[in-house]
């Protein structure tokens, strides 16, 4: 069944939203909170050793009513079959969308075009880890016999982001290897990473899913000429890897078809990390490490799968998202994570959302005349509180945050960790409340100074508290707002799976380049061809 091409805003929930928003929009949440002593129990869920809060929204139980009904009529639950089931939901591309089968146990079932792929799934997964377990105990070796020290993954966009992510997040769980990731085609990038590594002891993984990308092929031919200075062609063999679904383009590169992971196209690229995408994860941290994280973003796949939607923890964040971006008219929402391993996870998250949901044209191929995918950005706490929080505080936009938080520190400095949580929580509880004119004059403030001191408060946030940070707590959380990405799709009638928006640039830029050699210029504004000149004038 393809997915239904249901336009919102002209649902019955979606009016019965937009009449209450006119009831609710000048409501303030701490008078949410003191007309209602269980609002935060009620706006809770407990999952596993996820602790969701989404009390300081500004929300009341007809908003959650509503935003269920929506859901329900625009045949959530109908589509998140769908897509479990292996329908070609990703229309635009012809193709099923299942990064979950990679993270789904050996006996389960995923159908892609009348075949069950977990065979496949499993042998992928068998062989990184016999892989893994050779680099890491020693046994594979360099060409000159030495164990090796260092991994670099080259890669860009969601062979870069996901796996450059996870091993930052999960350095504490990290072995001996030295991971390096090279991704953009700025050669400054590439001869950074590779001038301090010795090639005799350094396995490089060249990760493309169509193996077409510029940058990636670009860095990997630079790292294979710097290779062939010292290692000969036979050497190759023994130091570069690839993950890819186009194994006659990885053969084509000179990489022996015994070191190719191969990978499908149910996969997206920014969903791909459980794939051989995550052979630098398994490799930083270990196969075990990295089952772990498949293991929890299972559990994360079950919750979403069978929990009915109000204790749904994706389902209601995106819900609570299309709230503001479609009736508060935010336009952003920031990731703020108490935990600087999550240094990297805002970013990561940029590609998953605004790559999938920045679209403007409906599942009909319509024109939208409403706000589809949000922007996301964010740093982690407290960094961030001494950077913009100025501006979600006392700004005039609107900026819903999630807070992700972890009970326990994995260092276990009790002394550091009640500190970074007395922060985590007091930031959402002053986002919610604010402080008023009494509050400040009470302070002793000086009369012309008060009204800069106010805070309005009623900003909104979700608390996404969960015990310690671990390869399987990371698994649950990037599957999160895997699901949320989805769930956000469906609502907005959109197509999250395709992502056509990067062409343009691409193609345009491989005319360019042509002109830089050639001594005609193509046609072009009157601006850009005045910047070509002056750059091949100075360059
Ligand atoms: O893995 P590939 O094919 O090199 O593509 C890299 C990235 O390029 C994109 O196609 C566009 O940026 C992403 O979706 C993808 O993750």
């Amino acid at each position: 069944m393809a997915l239904p091409g249901v336009n919102p805003t002209k649902t019955a929930a979606w009016k019965k939203l937009q009449n209450h928003y006119e009831a609710v929009k000048g409501m303030h949440m701490k008078d949410m909170f003191a007309n209602d002593d269980k609002r935060a129990e009620k706006f809770t869920i407990a999952f596993d050793d996820f602790y969701v809060d989404f009390s300081k929204n500004r929300i009341t139980e007809e908003t959650f009513k509503y935003l269920l009904e929506l859901a329900n009529e625009l045949k959530l639950k109908e589509a998140i079959t769908s897509q479990f089931s292996g329908e070609h939901i990703n229309k635009t591309e012809d193709r099923a969308v299942l990064h979950t089968a990679l993270r789904a146990p050996k006996d389960a079932e995923f159908i892609v075009d009348g075949e069950n792929v977990m065979p496949e799934v499993y042998a992928v997964k068998d062989k990184m880890k016999a892989f893994t377990n050779e680099v890491l105990s020693g046994q594979r070796k360099g060409f000159t016999g030495k164990a090796f020290t260092d991994v670099v993954n080259i890669g860009i966009g969601g062979s870069d982001l996901g796996p450059a992510m996870v091993v930052d997040a999960l350095q504490y769980y990290k072995n001996h290897l030295t991971t390096h990731f090279v991704s953009n085609v700025d050669g400054d990038h590439v001869h950074e990473v590779i001038k301090n590594l010795d090639p005799e002891t350094t396995l490089f993984v060249v990760v493309s899913k169509t193996f077409t990308t510029q940058e990636t092929i670009s860095n990997a031919n630079t790292i294979k000429n710097w290779f062939l200075k010292t290692g000969n062609q036979e050497a190759i063999a023994k130091h570069f890897v690839a993950v890819s679904t186009n194994l006659d383009a990885v053969k084509d590169f000179g990489i022996d078809p015994d070191n190719i992971f191969p990978m499908w196209n149910w996969v997206g690229g920014r969903f791909s990390l459980w794939s051989a995408v995550g052979l630098s994860i398994s490799l930083a941290v270990g196969f075990e490490n990295f089952d772990a994280l498949l293991r929890g973003a299972n559990k994360m796949d079950n919750h979403f799968k069978s929990t009915d939607f109000d204790k749904n923890i994706p389902v209601v964040l995106a819900l609570i998202s299309v709230w503001y971006n479609n009736f508060f008219h935010a336009e952003s929402e920031a990731i703020i994570a108490y935990s600087q391993y999550l240094n990297q996870f805002a970013t990561y998250l940029q590609q998953g959302i605004m790559e999938s949901n920045g679209k403007s044209v409906d599942r009909n191929g319509d024109p939208i005349d409403y706000q589809t995918g949000t922007i996301i950005w964010g740093e982690p706490g407290t960094n961030a509180q001494h950077a913009f929080f100025q501006l979600i505080h006392q700004g005039t936009k609107l900026i819903p945050a999630d807070f992700i938080g972890f009970k326990k520190s994995l260092h276990g400095d009790k002394d550091h960790q009640d500190k970074l949580i007395s922060n985590f929580l007091a930031q959402t509880e002053a986002l919610m409340h604010g402080k008023t004119e009494k509050a400040v004059i009470a302070e002793g403030t000086p009369k012309d100074i008060v009204p800069f001191k106010i805070f309005q408060g009623n900003k909104p946030t979700n608390t996404i508290f969960i015990d310690q940070l671990s390869p399987e707590s990371l698994g649950k959380l990037i599957a999160m707002y895997e699901h949320k990405i989805f769930v956000q799709g469906i609502v907005w009638n959109i197509y999250s799976y395709d992502q056509f928006g990067v062409e343009l640039g691409k193609q345009l830029a491989s005319k360019i380049l042509k002109e830089f050699n050639g001594s005609t210029l193509n046609e072009h504004d009157n601006s850009t061809l005045r910047l070509l000149r002056h750059y091949k004038q100075n360059s």
